[in-house]
């Protein structure tokens, strides 16, 4: 079998209204001299390039036929792999009618990085309003990967979404939900889960031998002795008391608002955080341009830009494409053995 270090990264399409195509051209063009690892695009080639040209950007597609000659077509242009889609639309104006290429090029890259034939999964930003119309029964990418990646018959796997940049990771323990239904989502055993994929995986993955996480408290000031809310007493604290009696490096529940400034961050190596945006938040205000989403929890490396589709941007080739390039390099890093 090919070593993963030959192996080129899977990045999907996106949402193909989205800045995906687009920053996909970018990273392509910067990585020939910043050293990117070769990566191939699951795309519509046809719609990769009149992205590239309406955008302003000079781009030689290169279509291949196997992953395997990504490496060999990536110094001469970007490599793609038709996903057997012909996909067109107008940037900034989705529509349900291209959910199915979208879907094809997330199950493409898992299929491909499953089978040995890609080093991870990077994905461009899908908009989950656009899938959810077309059927699609899945919050987010994070949780599609985990179904994709359960096999047959076994109990569903448990996706970890986190967010890293080098100054904080953070990790959201409830993810997609409306913030109305946090508290009853939140339970101590769904903590202590997310706490120990994180210790395993901030080792394995991230070589931190003994991992230090920090739990933040769900209510102000971590429930003020249960003034500001019980939940921090009744759900958090057990948690965090489980986790430690299972030797991990936990601590909390740590009031939210003093967790994120410099010298708090020297403290842990990531935050658990109780809701989305008390994660997210954060570190995009820290790191907007080259955060980076991993799953963790999952028999595969999966990254991500940390940024959504920009329909606002989209097509006017304005869109960073830091973010993806970060996530790339992440991806390529955690794939070695
Ligand atoms: N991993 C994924 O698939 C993600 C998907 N989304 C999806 O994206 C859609 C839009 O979400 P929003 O909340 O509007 O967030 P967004 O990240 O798409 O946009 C927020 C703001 O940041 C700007 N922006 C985003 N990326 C940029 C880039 N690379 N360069 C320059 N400016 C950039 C946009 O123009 C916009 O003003 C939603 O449907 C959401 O579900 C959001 C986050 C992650
Ligand atoms: N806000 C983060 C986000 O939406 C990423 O979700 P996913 O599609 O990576 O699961």
């Amino acid at each position: 079998m090919t070593s993963l270090a030959a192996l080129p990264l899977a990045l999907t399409m996106g949402e193909p209204a989205g800045i995906g195509p687009e920053i996909a051209v970018k990273a392509w063009a910067a990585g020939r001299e910043a050293g990117l690892p070769a990566f191939v695009l699951l795309a519509d080639p046809a719609l990769i390039e009149q992205r590239a040209r309406s955008c302003g950007l000079a781009v030689q597609v290169a279509v291949i036929r196997r992953p395997e000659d990504a490496a060999a077509a990536f110094g001469e242009g970007l490599p793609v792999l038709p996903l057997g889609h012909t996909v067109a639309n107008r940037p900034g104006r989705p529509t349900a009618a291209t959910a199915a290429a979208t879907i094809a090029a997330i199950d493409q890259a898992v299929a491909l990085t499953s089978a040995g034939r890609a080093a991870a999964v990077v994905t461009n930003p899908i908009a989950k309003h656009v899938l959810y119309a077309a059927g699609f029964r899945h919050p987010g990418h994070t949780e599609y990967l985990a179904h994709l990646a359960t096999p047959a018959g076994a109990p569903p796997l448990r996706p970890v979404m986190m967010l890293w940049c080098d100054a904080l990771a953070v990790v959201p323990v409830t993810i997609h939900v409306p913030l109305r239904r946090v508290p009853e989502l939140l339970t101590t055993e769904l903590i202590v889960e997310t706490g120990r994929i994180v210790a395993r995986e901030l080792a394995a993955r991230f070589h931190i031998s003994t991992p230090r996480i920090a739990v933040a408290g769900l209510n102000p000031h971590a429930g003020e002795d249960g003034a500001l809310g019980t939940e921090d007493a009744a759900v958090v604290k057990p948690a965090v008391a489980l986790l430690r009696s299972e030797g991990i490096d936990a601590s909390g529940p740590l009031p939210a608002d003093t967790l994120f400034h410099a010298r708090a961050r020297r403290g842990y190596d990531a935050a658990l955080c109780m809701y989305h945006d008390q994660a997210l938040i954060p570190i995009k205000t820290l790191a907007f341009d080259d955060g980076v989403n991993v799953t963790l929890g999952l028999p595969f490396v999966r990254t991500s830009p940390d940024h959504g589709t920009a329909f606002d941007i989209a097509g006017r080739g304005v869109a960073r494409a830091d973010s993806l390039i970060a996530a790339l390099h992440l991806a390529h890093r955690l794939a070695r053995p």
